[in-house]
């Protein structure tokens, strides 16, 4: 679990992230979403500590990142998987020797022990035939999965995944989604998510975080959106008619069914629909 509490960050004098809290669950795929400029990259920067917060806390299982020594910081680090958004593989190194990066840099087992966790890897991405193909002979969303099974090769408690959908067409988008859901809810691991892509949002959702100008606007999950009264998330989610009436046509499923009060009830929200800022 991760925890913000009340984090300020600023730039000269632009103050970019407004005091924001908020609770990054593990064995979730905690979303980060909001229009371009509102401030989510410098939040994910500011978790993993590449840019300093003016203020607040970061809790990494209770533990506070923001007073961490540096010898200390390594150690969260080391239980931090990283995807990046251009899966940032190295070109003149096949599938198998990016994998095996993380390992030789931080790992200690033998080479032995390093090729079998690589391979188990490979294998859990359903990767194990491209070992020892190159990046640039790859297709997009391979590379992605290289991403993936680098990004877990050390067992992170912890992973960051910065649109890890750009580029993709839908289809490989929801594997790569599906992937990613998969393996924080087998693993456990708390899962921090930046996306732009709606599909995302509605399919792997577990927990959103709406940020606006610099401030958390609305919190929840892929089924509470449905039911928010909140009009600044609204306009940004369901921006097209053909969004608002598949929300609508959604609401109205659930209702029906009366689904949405055992789901609404699971997430600990109310029947009224009142939105949880
Ligand atoms: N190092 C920096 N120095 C000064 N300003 C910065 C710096 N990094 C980010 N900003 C500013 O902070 C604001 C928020 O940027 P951020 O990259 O977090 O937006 P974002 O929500 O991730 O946008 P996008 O969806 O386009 O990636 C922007 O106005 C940006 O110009």
């Amino acid at each position: 679990m991760i925890e913000l509490q009340d984090i300020k960050k600023g730039f000269g004098d632009k103050e970019i992230l407004k005091g924001v809290s908020a609770v990054m669950e593990s064995g979730k795929v905690n979303l980060i979403i909001g229009a371009s400029g509102s401030g989510k990259t410098v939040m994910m920067k500011c978790i993993v500590g590449l840019i300093e917060v003016d203020a607040g806390k970061i809790l990494y299982d209770g533990k506070d990142f923001t007073t961490m020594d540096t010898h200390e910081r390594k150690a969260i680090r080391q239980e931090i998987g990283m995807l990046f958004q251009g899966s940032a593989l190295f070109d003149s190194m096949t599938v198998e020797q990016n994998v095996m990066f993380p390992l030789d840099m931080f790992g200690t087992g033998s080479y032995r022990d390093k090729k079998k966790r690589v391979a188990e890897c490979l294998e859990r991405v359903n990767l194990k035939d491209a070992a020892r193909k190159y990046p640039a002979e790859i297709s997009g969303g391979m590379k992605k999965r290289v991403g993936i099974a680098r990004a877990i090769v050390l067992n992170p408690k912890y992973l960051f995944c910065d649109e890890p959908n750009s580029g993709l067409d839908p289809q490989t988008s929801l594997l790569i989604d599906q992937l990613i859901k998969e393996l924080t809810v087998e693993y456990n691991i708390t899962t921090v998510m930046n996306t732009h892509d709606m599909n995302t949002v509605m399919e792997s959702g577990d927990h959103i975080v709406y940020m606006y100008q610099g401030q958390k606007q609305w919190e929840g999950s892929n089924k509470e959106i449905v039911f928010s009264n909140d009009q600044l998330l609204n306009d940004f989610i369901f921006a097209s008619e053909f969004l608002r009436e598949a929300k609508e046509m959604r609401q109205h499923e659930l209702f029906s069914s009366g689904k949405w009060k055992e789901d609404l009830k699971n997430k600990g929200g109310n029947e009224s629909g009142d939105d949880k800022k």
